[in-house]
């Protein structure tokens, strides 16, 4: 069996389309224009690219954005003033602190000074408390970019089984709470998960977020299952040239398309999801502020 291709890229594009239907009607009804704030310390590589691709596609949609570049060595103190900030600015909707932040910083306590109706992350306890207990929260957007492409394929989730390799609190345990949520059995797999590949081959659903090139092989998987593959791995690509790189995600695409009912690449699977997400986030916050309706299908 040759595996379907899942592209994200395009799907992505049509999310991203609507929020920008969305947003033209705010102006244009009520002379609203959301915008974002992008948090950035130091210079993370990996974060490099989420953060290129975000602020150009932020302003595609018509929404505003600023970008905040701080020193690696920003005090803790500064980092929270300017969340403070942020946090009282009429024009800002949603505030995103680019993670890993350096060492010297309490992700926790940055994370939880966000005010959470403009957390667009959905990174705050009181955001991970109301997924946690089904209430209506502001959703990480690598997970809901993941559930779109899963109910697009499937339709309904229900009964499927389903294996997250990985339990970050990004991407792991919101995928958990959304899998759960949607009535599918969920096992989440980690680094200490006894025979990892039995494990996964009982899955008809393998979300792959575990931040290891390649990882996963076709050998891993039930005939038919469905790979969504989060990673985002950059290695050296000695093919392309002397000191070039190239981005793979955590599933080996080749031997997984072999068997796997369907796929997503990497890039333009998962990645472009994520921002897709990050603006529907800020649109759905945009409008809760100011009591409009929230626009439909944009949350999970
Ligand atoms: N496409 C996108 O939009 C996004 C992509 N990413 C990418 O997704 C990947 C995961 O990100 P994130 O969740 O933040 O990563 P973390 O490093 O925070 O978490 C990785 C998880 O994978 C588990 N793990 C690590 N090695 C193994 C292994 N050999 N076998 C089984 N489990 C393992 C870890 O287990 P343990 O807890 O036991 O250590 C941990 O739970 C990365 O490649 C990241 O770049 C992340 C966010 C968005
Ligand atoms: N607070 C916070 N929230 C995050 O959601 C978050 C974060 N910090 N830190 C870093 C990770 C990583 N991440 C990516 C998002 C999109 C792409 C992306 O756009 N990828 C494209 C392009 C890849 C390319 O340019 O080659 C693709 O996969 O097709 C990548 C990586 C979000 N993260």
């Amino acid at each position: 069996m040759t595996g379907k291709r899942i592209d994200g890229k395009a799907f992505a594009a049509n999310v991203r389309g609507q929020v920008a239907e969305h947003v033209a009607r705010l102006k244009a009804e009520h002379g609203i224009t959301p915008g974002l704030a992008v948090v950035l310390v130091g210079e993370d590589p990996a974060s490099q690219v989420y953060v290129r691709n975000k602020g150009k596609q932020t302003v595609e949609v018509g929404m505003n954005s600023v970008e905040h570049r701080l020193d690696a060595s920003t005090s803790e103190a500064e980092l929270l003033a300017l969340i403070e900030r942020l946090n009282a600015d009429p024009a800002i909707n949603g505030i995103l602190v680019q993670l890993p932040l350096p060492g010297h910083l309490n992700s926790d306590l940055v994370i939880n000074t966000i005010d959470p109706a403009k957390d667009v992350d959905g990174f705050h306890i009181s955001n991970v408390g109301l997924l946690g207990t089904g209430q209506k929260s502001m959703v990480p957007c690598t997970p809901l970019g993941c559930l779109m492409l899963l109910r697009d394929h499937f339709g309904s989730l229900s009964g499927r089984s389903a294996v997250v390799l990985g339990r970050s609190n990004i991407v792991g345990k919101p995928m958990f709470n959304l899998l759960l949520r949607d009535s599918c059995t969920v096992t989440v797999a980690h680094s200490r998960t006894r025979d990892i590949e039995a494990v996964c081959r009982q899955a008809d659903i393998v979300v792959a977020a575990v931040g290891r090139p390649e990882m996963v092989t076709g050998d891993w998987l039930k005939p038919g299952a469905v790979v969504i593959d989060v990673g985002i791995n950059r290695v050296p690509a000695p093919e392309l040239g002397e000191g070039r790189h190239k981005i793979v995600g955590d599933c080996e695409f080749e031997s997984c398309a072999k068997v796997a009912g369907a796929i997503t690449p990497v890039p333009g699977g998962v990645g472009p999801m994520t921002i897709a997400c990050l603006l529907a986030n800020t649109l759905t916050a945009c409008c809760r502020e100011n009591g409009l309706p929230e626009p439909e299908g944009l949350t999970a």
